[in-house]
């Protein structure tokens, strides 16, 4: 269990679930910290335990080992710059969420020679169920990236990717994720409720598949494919479900989908790099 340090600048929905996780993983309040001018989102943090909060992001920083950086990534430039002196006076170990901000981006706005990582977590970090990849720039030293990835590993699942541009796959994949399957989710509910079922059992039942699936797929030893085909009996209902699925194209939708979320957090580190 980590006991570095840990200031979060911005203190909104992803800080919420890094900051939440490492609360549930033993992690003490004492050695976490936000800032954030918005005092919503500080007093949400505090709800989650008794860490240590400014509308200031100077007053933080301070004796910070390690500074996440989680403010949008339009706000990251102008943040960065304002943050930089006292950055650069503690040089804590920079690990930056924003989509798409590339690193070299991060040490041209608060000024060279710090160790970066760049990650892309997902929000069921909250409850250690998240998944992030990670990425360090040449500055981080061995027992940083250790760090890191016990700070990450603590919310989930945490990988490291070979080279910065596979941050924008883990995106598409992983950090917008949750979303795709929120969003099957209540795709199954609705249809549920269209065949007749009373909105309450159509949301159980959709919650509880979509558990028992992946738990399922987690601890198997055999692929997602096969565990499908064992639900698939010849001729049956799967089979007509699948069947239309596949030729709506389905899988076209998918991987266009994730394409056009890789290409926004390419994009994005494009636009703001210069700004
Ligand atoms: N949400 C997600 O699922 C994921 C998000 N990310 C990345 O995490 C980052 C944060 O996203 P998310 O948490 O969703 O965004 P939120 O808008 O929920 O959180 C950002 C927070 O930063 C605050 N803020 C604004 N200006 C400053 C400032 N100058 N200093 C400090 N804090 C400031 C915002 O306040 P206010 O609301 O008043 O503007 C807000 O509370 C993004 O870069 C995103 O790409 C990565 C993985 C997943
Ligand atoms: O939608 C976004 O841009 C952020 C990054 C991944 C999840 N949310």
């Amino acid at each position: 269990m980590s006991t570095a340090t840990i200031g979060f600048i911005g203190g909104g929905n992803m800080a919420a679930s890094i900051i939440g996780g490492l609360l549930a993983s033993g992690v003490s309040a004492a050695n976490l910290r936000a800032g954030d001018p918005n005092s919503d989102s500080l007093q949400r943090l505090r709800e989650l335990g008794d860490i240590t909060t400014s509308e200031n992001n100077g007053d933080i920083i301070p004796g910070c080992d390690v500074l996440v950086l989680a403010v949008k990534p339009q706000l990251m430039k102008v943040v960065c710059e304002q943050i930089a002196a006292d950055v650069q006076t503690g040089k804590p170990l920079i690990i930056s969420i924003a989509a798409g901000i590339t690193a070299a981006s991060i040490e041209r706005w608060l000024g060279s020679g710090l160790a970066i990582v760049r990650c892309m977590p997902n929000t069921p970090a909250l409850i250690r169920c998240g998944a992030t990849g990670l990425f360090a720039n040449s500055a981080v030293s061995e027992a940083e990236k250790a760090l890191a990835e016990n700070i990450l590993s603590a919310t989930g699942l945490a990988l490291w990717v070979d080279t910065e541009s596979d941050l924008d796959a883990v995106t598409a994949v992983s950090g917008s994720g949750p979303a795709y399957f929120f969003l099957m989710i209540e795709a199954i509910q609705q249809a549920g409720t269209e065949l007749g079922l009373n909105a309450d059992t159509a949301n159980r039942l959709a919650l509880q598949t979509a558990f028992g699936a992946s738990r399922m797929a987690l601890d198997s030893d055999v692929d997602a494919a096969e565990l499908r085909r064992r639900v698939t009996s010849p001729n049956g209902t799967t089979q007509r479900a699948i069947e239309i699925m596949e030729e709506g194209g389905f899988r076209t939708l998918m991987s266009t989908a994730l394409r056009g979320a890789a290409d926004r957090s390419e994009e994005l580190g494009r636009e703001l790099e210069g700004e």
